[in-house]
């Protein structure tokens, strides 16, 4: 979905049913980074994000995007930035550095979210949940 603010109210109608989400950060726009956090933040505090133990650890998947252009901040500089463990807890979460209009790392992050996915599904199969 999109990142505009007129659009970001839509999001959350499909929170509770969502199994994994990718988090799409312009790493090259520094002065951003405040309000990207919030929305983070709001996003992972989400009641339907955390309504019940197993939805708590719905997986996320960033991409630092746009590495490609100058000043761009590394998945290193972004973690630290955006305080991302703090801000993840204990959901798993992976950073990857992008370039969406060459492809770069895109299926490489599709990759860890699927398989994150595929196995919380199975853990929660066995419980039989
Ligand atoms: N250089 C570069 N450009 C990209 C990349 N990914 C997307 N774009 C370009 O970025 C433009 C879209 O800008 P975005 O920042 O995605 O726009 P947006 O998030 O809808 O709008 P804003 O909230 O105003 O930033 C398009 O021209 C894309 O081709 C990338 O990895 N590198």
């Amino acid at each position: 979905m999109g990142g505009a603010k007129k659009f970001r109210s839509l999001w959350e109608s499909h929170y509770s049913t969502v199994q994994g989400i990718v988090f799409v950060i312009d790493s090259s726009d520094v002065l951003r980074l405040c309000v990207v956090k919030d929305e983070l933040e709001a996003l992972l505090q989400h009641p339907d994000l955390n309504a019940d133990a197993g939805r708590k650890r719905v997986p996320v998947l960033v991409y630092a995007n746009k590495n490609d252009l100058e000043g761009a901040k590394t998945p290193a500089e972004l973690t630290e930035l955006l305080d991302l463990p703090e801000l993840m807890g204990d959901r798993p979460y992976n950073i990857f550095s992008s370039d969406a209009r060459k492809g770069v790392a895109l299926a490489e992050g599709m990759g860890w979210l699927q398989e994150t996915v595929l196995l919380q599904l199975g853990d929660q199969k066995k419980k039989g949940k």
